[in-house]
């Protein structure tokens, strides 16, 4: 039997490294890799089904599971996890001194569902008090004007969700403070540039993702990894495959991450920052698999229906091709 060709549609990132250079194998496939930015893989993917095995938002995955519409069936492999307190961007002029100062504020988003925005509003409202209902959602490009919501959402009476007028973008309008806040994965240029009246909702995020971390015990899941459910069909053995596939990629990166005698990655004070992480979250910070995530994933879930996102309260279970949801032992 040959291999099968599939198309791979990742970020290039430091986990993702041995199955693109070739040194880790996916049993019975030839991949071909396309490595893009999220907005780019999730667009598409969701939009057109593009891809054979692709990186998917968790939570546009969530919204058309629920309706049961999705093209692809999920695999427990975590491309991107983030604590997302770095994702929520203030003017600092106009009073906003603590998260529940957001009330009435107009708050730009890329578009309302995506899976930052979801973790954000939980931590917002967990812990500040703050519901989607007591702001004004402004929904826009960052940078390029006329993005629109991928996916398609039947949102709760009362929660305000504008677009925010045509030839407009979220960090034009944040620099000329038509918006008081821009929440959402990427930062916006505006910031980037360090414009004067423009910072962090957190002053410390990283401080405040801590101690979220050590009440809740979730480091935030982005995005799952998603096979194409017409190829599962025809073969059954894909999804442990991908599993087992990705795990190992994982595996070997962080073996090279941990090994500071030359450091692996750009960046001043890599070994204190893995010490930290491990010592807050232990040496399997970024697991894969089912059963250690699935109280995050329940969170999320719960979170996502809350906000009516998902038209029925999805089982972490659902989410998952059952094949993946176990694993032998030897
Ligand atoms: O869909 C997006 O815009 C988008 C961008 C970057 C991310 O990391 C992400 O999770 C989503």
């Amino acid at each position: 039997m040959n291999k099968l060709e599939l198309s791979v549609a990742v970020g290039n990132y430091d986990r993702m490294r041995p199955l693109i250079d070739g040194e880790v194998q996916i049993d019975g496939v030839d991949p071909v890799f396309m490595l893009h930015d999220p907005e780019e893989i999730f667009f598409r993917a969701f939009r057109h089904a593009d891809f054979d095995i692709t990186e998917l938002s968790l939570s546009s995955y969530a919204v058309k599971t629920a309706a049961g519409n999705c093209p692809y069936i999920g695999v427990p492999v975590f491309p991107s996890r983030a604590f997302r307190h770095t994702s929520i961007y203030i003017r600092t002029d106009r009073g906003i001194e603590a998260p529940a100062d957001l009330r009435g504020k107009r708050i730009g988003v890329p578009e309302y569902q995506l899976t930052a925005n979801v973790w954000a509003r939980l931590f917002l409202e967990e812990d500040h008090g703050l519901a989607p209902r007591d702001v004004t959602w402004m929904r826009g490009g960052y940078e390029e004007p006329g993005r629109v919501e991928k996916v398609n959402l039947d949102l709760p009476d009362g929660v305000r969700v504008e677009n925010i007028p045509e030839g407009e973008t979220l960090s034009g309008m944040l620099a000329s403070g038509e918006l008081d806040a821009v929440m959402g994965p990427r930062a916006p240029s505006c910031f980037e540039r360090g414009h004067p009246h423009v910072g962090y909702l957190y002053a410390e995020p990283q401080r405040a993702a801590s101690d979220w971390y050590r009440r809740t015990g979730i480091f935030p899941i982005m995005h799952l990894l998603g096979i194409r459910k017409t190829l599962v069909e025809r073969h059954p053995w894909l999804p442990f495959s991908v599993y087992k596939a990705f795990e190992q990629s994982k595996a070997r990166a962080l073996a090279k991450l941990s090994d500071t005698s030359a450091t692996k990655v750009t960046l001043p004070f890599v070994e204190d920052q893995l010490r930290a992480a491990r010592q807050l979250m232990g040496d399997d910070f970024w697991s894969y698999g089912f059963a250690p995530n699935r109280h995050a994933l329940a969170r999320f879930l719960q979170q996502h229906h809350d906000e009516g996102l998902s038209g029925r309260r999805l089982e972490p279970e659902e989410l998952f091709h059952p094949a993946t949801l176990e694993s032998f032992k030897i």
